[in-house]
């Protein structure tokens, strides 16, 4: 067994109007399987307990805590409080910057503290790209403010469940800037990102499947020459650089393929290419995953379900999902790779 065991998972709360706080607070009800400290708005976690009628002992600790303690206590709760306090009476619902601002500083001393290997992986509760927005934050989404806190030059978003892994090249952009964001050295850094990636999961020699861009991967250049001109020279130079590349391929198939068992990791040109096979799957199944930073990150694949929220019927599943792999993954790393060289 690692010597790191008890060394805490950092969960940050998310968005506080969403459902961040009730699907933390069942996970924690169900029991914890490994220690964790919750990053975030004590209140909204106090307040989630008396939603969902769950007596936890919410215990705060300080933020210069440097968590050498026992954070896996049955009926516990802890916590790093981000400052200032939410109202009591913050609406569920409805985007809010001091929400935005609150989530937003939570993941920043998560990031810190796992920097500093106080915590063995992060793994996050969704917040609200308009409330962050909302609260003068300018970031796409978690997945930059991590690889730009961290100094990591090269992330992708991974997403996984049961059945498929998914690799994004583009992320949270519009449409009409996928084609001239494009270029080789992206595509063949995300092809070696979801090799590193399958790696960390244990496959040895990874197949990376390619998803072309447009309708049957361009049918030759006859709709559209980004398969051809872009995606086909970055699988070649993958291929000559040892990792068992193929492509592009049909994006109205090669999912099904990989899902069949041909794949073992498909890279998607564009967000919603890659995350509708997965999320059709069933969004409590799914896990995000920050590929490339040098520690891991775990997240839900849904968002702040403002429609519910406040409602105690929100389905913690997804949140356990992503717990369970960052456990996975860190006692994997811990256990065999002492260099600290990131396996994901
Ligand atoms: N990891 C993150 O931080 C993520 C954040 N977001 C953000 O969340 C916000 C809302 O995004 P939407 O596109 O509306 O997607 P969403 O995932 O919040 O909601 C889509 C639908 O799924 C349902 N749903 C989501 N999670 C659920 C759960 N745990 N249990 C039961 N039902 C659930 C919602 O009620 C809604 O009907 C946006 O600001 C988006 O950017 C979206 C995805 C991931
Ligand atoms: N669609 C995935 C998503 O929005 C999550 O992004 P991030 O906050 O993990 O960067």
């Amino acid at each position: 067994m690692s010597t790191n065991r008890r060394i805490p998972l950092a969960m940050t709360l998310g968005d506080a109007a969403g459902i961040g706080p009730e699907i933390i607070v069942k996970l924690h009800a169900a029991g914890l399987t490994a220690p964790c400290v919750v990053y975030g708005d004590a209140g909204a976690l106090r307040r989630a307990c008396a939603l969902l009628g769950q007596p936890l002992n919410i215990i705060e600790l300080s933020p210069q805590d440097a968590l050498t303690g026992d954070y896996q206590q049955a009926g516990s709760l802890f916590v790093k409080p981000t400052t200032p306090t939410l109202p009591a009476d913050l609406p569920y619902g409805v985007v809010d910057a001091r929400a935005g601002k609150a989530a937003v500083q939570a993941l920043e001393r998560a990031i810190d503290d796992a920097m500093a290997k106080r915590v063995r992986a992060i793994v996050t509760a969704p917040l609200n790209k308009e409330s962050m927005h909302a609260a003068g934050i300018d970031y796409p989404g978690h997945t930059e403010i991590l690889a730009e806190r961290s100094n990591t030059k090269h992330v992708a978003m991974m997403l996984v469940n049961d059945q498929l892994r998914v690799i994004l090249a583009t992320i949270h952009i519009a449409l009409a800037e996928v084609s001239p964001t494009l270029s080789q050295e992206l595509e063949l850094r995300t092809i070696e990102l979801a090799a590193q990636a399958c790696q960390g999961m244990g496959i040895a020699s990874p197949r990376v499947a390619v998803a072309g861009l447009n309708p049957h991967a361009g049918e030759h250049g006859k709709f559209g020459r980004e398969d051809l001109d872009i995606i086909a020279p970055a699988i070649a130079q993958a291929r000559a650089k040892g990792i068992d590349a193929s492509g592009p391929w049909p994006g109205d198939t090669v999912f099904m393929r990989a899902r069949r068992g041909e794949f073992d990791i498909c890279v998607a040109q564009y967000h919603d290419q890659g995350l509708i096979p997965i999320k059709y799957l069933g969004i409590d199944e799914g896990v995000n995953v920050t590929v490339g930073l040098p520690f891991v990150r775990t997240s839900v694949d849904h968002g702040t379900a403002f429609d519910i929220a406040g409602k105690g019927v929100a389905d913690p599943s997804s949140l356990m999902t992503a717990f369970k792999l960052a456990l996975s993954l860190t006692q994997a790393k811990y256990e065999q790779n002492d260099q600290g060289k990131p396996l994901i």
